[in-house]
This record gives C-alpha cells, structure tokens and sequence, in this order.
C-alpha cells in the first residue's frame, strides 16, 4: 500500500503512518531499527536492498531525498506499508530549499522510539559521518566509497574522518575473501609469508582494504599487483597470494561464481565457490550487527598510513624561510616580535586568535618574551586563545609541564591584561582523573568543537592563528617523535603518546592535521647540539624519520634559529 503527501510535515505523516497501519491491520512491534538512507541518485536500488534486509531485521526505513538548490521550500512524501515494504515500513522524504535546515528535527519526529539508528550514504559520503547531522544520532553508520566519485579519495576522506561505529561497504565486500585466506593460512604447516600480494586495481577501496588487512594481520607488508593479463574485470579483489618457504597460497577468483584454490600441500587448484555479494546480501550483514567493527577502523587506519599521506597535510604551502639571530635570547624575542605582529593582523579580520605555545627551552623562552610584544603591537588579549601543541602527562604542578615553564612568564601577565581563564586551554593532567587516552581525547573534542561544523583531521583550513613549536635534537615537534608509531595516528585532533623517547614517556600531542591548521608556523630553534635536525628539516617532507620537516603554516612557515642552529644549513 502507497500513499503520497505533497506539501506535508512530520506530524501529518506520521498520522497517516498509523491511519494505514490500522487499515492494513499491521504493527510495529516488530521492528527492530530505525534505518536511514541518504540518497542523491536512484532511490530504488538501495530501498530494494532495504526491503530485502528487512525480512531479517524488520525496520522503518526513512528515505532522506533532499534537494537543497531547490527554487521553492517545502517537503513530499511517499509512505510504503504491508507488500511494499517488506518486512518493514517506509517512508521518503522528498525535502526542498529551506526545510534542509530542519532536516533533524523531520527525521527525529519520525524515529522508532528506543531502537537503535543506522545511517546509510550509498553512493555519497560525509567527511565524517559522525558529526553529520542525521549521522550524529546513529549507533551505525554505512558508506560505500566504491560507489562514491573518487573512491580512494572518499576512503583517504572517511580514514581521517573515522569513529567507532563506521563502517564502508568495500570492507563488508571482504568479509568471505577473509574468511577464506584466513582458513588457507591456517592449514598446517603455519608459517609466516615471506611476501604477500593481493592482485586488483589500486583505485578499488576493496583491495586497499584486503592489502592493509593482510600487511596488519600478518606483520608482511601487502603488495597491490595487477591482474594477470587477460583476466576479466572483477572490480574488486581478483586474488590473494602469499608466498611462504615451504610453496604458496593462492587464491585466483576464476568467475564471479567460483576462485580456485592451491596450497603448498596442494597444488591441483580446488574449485571453491564464492560468488560476489550483492547489495542486498551486504546490507543484510551490515544490519546484523549494531556494536562498532573495530577491525575495520583498525584496518582503515593502516590503509594509507604511509609517509605520503602524513606529508600530504604539509605539501603545497609556502616554502619556509629562515630567521637568523646570535643566540637564543634573541631567537626568542623576533619570534615573539612576529608572532604579536601575526596576532595582531588576526584580530583586525577575526573576533578572536588562537595561539599555539609550546615547551622547550626556546620555546620557554619565547613565551616569557611574549607579554611585551604583544603589549607592544597592541594586541587585546581578551580575544586571544592560548592552545598547547603537546603536554607531558604528569601531576599538574610538575616543572616537567609545559605549562608550567609558561605559568608565571605568560599566562599570569596576560590574565593581568584581560586573558580570560577560559581562553587558557591547558591539556589535562592526571589529576583531571582521566586516563591518558581519554585526556587526548577530551584535548582534540575541546579542538574539533572549537572549529566549526567539521572536525581537524577532515577540515583542510586554517584555525590556529600561530603556531610555536620547539624542535628536539631528533627533529621531533611536540610530542611526535621520529620513528614512533604514535606518529601515524592522524584519526583523531589529539593523541596519546606513550614510551616516548624523551622523558617522562607519557604525553599528549597534537596530530599532524591539526599542527597543519595554522596560519603562520614558528620553529623555534638554538643550539650546535640541533644543528644536524634543522638541516634534515629544510630537505623534503619527511615526517616519518624527521617530523620537523612536516609542519608548514598555511600563509608562512619561519625557522627562528641561532647561528649554532643554522650552521648546518649549507652542508
Ligand atoms: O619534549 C619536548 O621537546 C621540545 C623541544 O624541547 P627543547 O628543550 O629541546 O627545546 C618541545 O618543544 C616540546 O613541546 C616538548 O614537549
């Protein structure tokens, strides 16, 4: 049974929900979720997927069809019951012009009370589908980057914007290529594969996934090859193999039916049939389970955690250039001179600045040469923001802090001249009575919620207006050290850092996409004992080995060095 309602609003439809209800006799008691499908093309293919899945997991399904560019305002929509939607109940919402605005509120009016929400982008996805509006109030939420213009950038996009609770239709198209690897790899004897490749296109999420699974689980980095000459295009993964002493493991899809299996115990090739899922069948297994796949955000994390896609935050800004003074009282007080000059110029185009200090003994030092400086260029810091761009996490009155190095030199003076205390956004301590991780957390919330509609890692702007960073002897920039797997981890505003190489080993740091959101950097370097760091860091963008090389201001990046600092410069 279908009905339509032109020119409608939730209420109405929801009356005639329960109007058709009673004529067709039926009920929702059954249902078990709600689902939404955001949709910008056809509708009919994932509302027939929909209904399919329904007759497993009986849902109400709200089809989010939204015209924003819409000449006229207003809201259509269709109500499907009994035959026509399956084992569920469905309702498409046509939205137009303005009423986008309210798109939440429509939605929630129409939510089956106390059952868990799935959001569903089948050919469209969100940076981050967490802080979408109707994504925010789901328990899960699915994209599809196969289906999306530019799947590898969707993927790269959906990586940094990742929350528990995500998941991608390219990983579920895996789910019985693993199983089936998984089983092969466990035939005895086991050992461990001297060199792995999965064979597909680079540009296809699902073998990106397969290979970042592989590299994750069996600590081998996974090589993408092509398929071998010939082969037909199973747009996905076309085989997986793993070489091991003893012979290989392969696995070669032969149809979209059937791969053909050999083992280093047999090599005769057995037929396995393993046909290509279906929309449906892909719906179906995502629905059956609401907890967050925390596999997927782990393998998703792996994919693309190269050096490149670090630098890339960095890549395409103004080159730096170099400051030269005689010692480190000098070095601190022109990096304090250009930074209150740089604040200055923030606030006459913006209501407030955000600052970024650091620890260190330049960066110290700079920060106790702040209050004149700012003073000087006439700067209100009533609208200043004071950030931190690491913490060590040790008790809170610590000289081990970096806020503390700043407490008496900076932050007491600037109170005096009109900082507000909420302005001050010191990183937690143990004694805020949170572990380590969700201090970081708290920290890069405190960030994203600062920044506006999106969070850091998708945002791709600027919001700190200057960045101060010391540089370590290693060439490590707040808490990112060189070689440290904590460095990789671009998926959230804030980390924790642990076994760092320099005490105390616990810390929180920002991320690089975060530390790549300012307008104007400032390295913040003296001393001989650096001088081979700073020279490492003017070559190429290198995060991985030399994280200083990986900061770049989105309008300058300078080096504030001393002599002894830039002595290797000409090396
Ligand atoms: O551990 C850290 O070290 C750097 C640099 O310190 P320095 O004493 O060698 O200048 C510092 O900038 C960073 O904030 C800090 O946590």
């Amino acid at each position: 049974m279908i009905t339509t309602l032109t020119d409608t609003t939730a209420s109405a439809i929801d009356k005639t929900m329960i109007e058709m209800r009673e004529t067709f006799g039926a009920n929702t008691i059954g249902r078990v979720l709600t689902l939404i499908i955001i949709a910008t093309g056809d509708i009919e293919e994932p509302l027939g997927a929909a209904i399919s899945a329904s007759h497993e997991h009986p849902a109400r399904v709200l089809v989010v069809h939204a015209d924003p560019d819409a000449e006229t305002s207003g809201l259509d929509a269709e109500i499907r019951v009994g035959r026509d939607a399956g084992a569920g109940e469905i309702v498409i919402l046509r939205a137009r012009g303005d009423i986008m605005a309210s798109l939440d509120t429509l939605v929630m009016a129409l939510l089956l009370p106390d059952a868990p929400i799935v959001t569903w982008w089948p050919e469209s996805a969100p940076s981050s589908p967490v802080h979408d509006v109707l994504g925010s109030m789901s328990q899960r939420r699915i994209t599809d980057s196969a289906a999306c213009s530019g799947p590898i950038a969707t993927l790269k996009r959906l990586r940094r914007g990742y929350s528990h609770g995500d998941s991608d239709l390219a990983w579920s198209r895996l789910t019985r290529w693993r199983g089936l690897v998984a089983s092969a790899y466990e035939v005895p004897p086991v050992s461990v594969p001297t060199k792995v490749e999965v064979a597909g296109s680079e540009e296809n999420p699902s073998v990106v996934l397969m290979a970042a699974w592989l590299s994750r689980s069996l600590g081998v980095d996974a090589q993408i090859v092509d398929p071998s000459d010939g082969a037909p295009d199973y747009a996905g993964v076309h085989g997986v193999r793993l070489t091991r002493e003893d012979g290989t493991i392969d696995l070669t899809r032969v149809s979209d039916e059937a791969i053909v299996l050999t083992l280093p115990t047999d090599d005769s090739g057995q037929h396995v049939t393993m046909p290509r899922r279906t929309l449906n069948e892909l719906l179906a297994e995502e629905l059956r389970r609401l907890d967050p796949d925390e596999v997927y955000g782990e393998v998703l994390a792996t994919a693309f955690s190269g050096i490149d896609d670090m630098g890339t935050y960095a890549s395409g800004k103004p080159a730096p250039t170099d400051s030269i003074s005689a010692d480190a009282e000098a070095v601190a007080a022109d990096a304090a001179e250009a930074t209150a000059a740089q604040l200055a110029t923030a606030l006459e185009a913006r209501s407030s600045a955000h600052l970024v200090v650091t620890g260190g003994t330049v960066g110290t030092a700079t920060a106790k040469a702040l209050p004149a400086a700012l003073s000087a260029a006439g700067v209100d810091v009533s609208r200043l923001h004071i950030w931190w761009g690491d913490e060590r996490f040790v008790d809170p009155d610590s000289s081990d802090r970096n806020e503390v190095g700043v407490r008496d030199p900076l932050l007491e003076p600037l109170q005096e001249a009109g900082l507000p205390a909420r302005n001050i956004h010191v990183m937690p301590s143990p004694a805020d009575g949170m572990s380590l991780d969700d201090a970081a957390a708290w920290y890069g919330q405190q960030l994203d919620l600062s920044g506006g509609d999106e969070p850091f890692r998708t945002r791709g702007r600027a919001f700190f207006d200057v960045l101060l960073l010391g540089v370590g002897p290693d060439g490590h920039i707040a808490s990112l050290f060189p070689e440290h797997s904590d460095q990789r981890s671009v998926s959230a505003s804030a980390i924790a850092v642990t076994n760092s190489p320099k005490p105390p080993p616990e810390r929180i740091s920002l991320t690089w996409p975060v530390l790549n959101s300012a307008r104007h950097v400032a390295l913040l370097v003296a001393g001989e004992e650096k001088a081979e760091a700073v020279a490492a860091a003017h070559g190429e963008i290198n995060p991985w080995p030399v994280p200083a090389s990986a900061v770049r201001g989105l309008e300058s990046t300078t080096w504030f060095l001393d002599t002894a600092a830039a002595s290797r410069l000409d090396d």
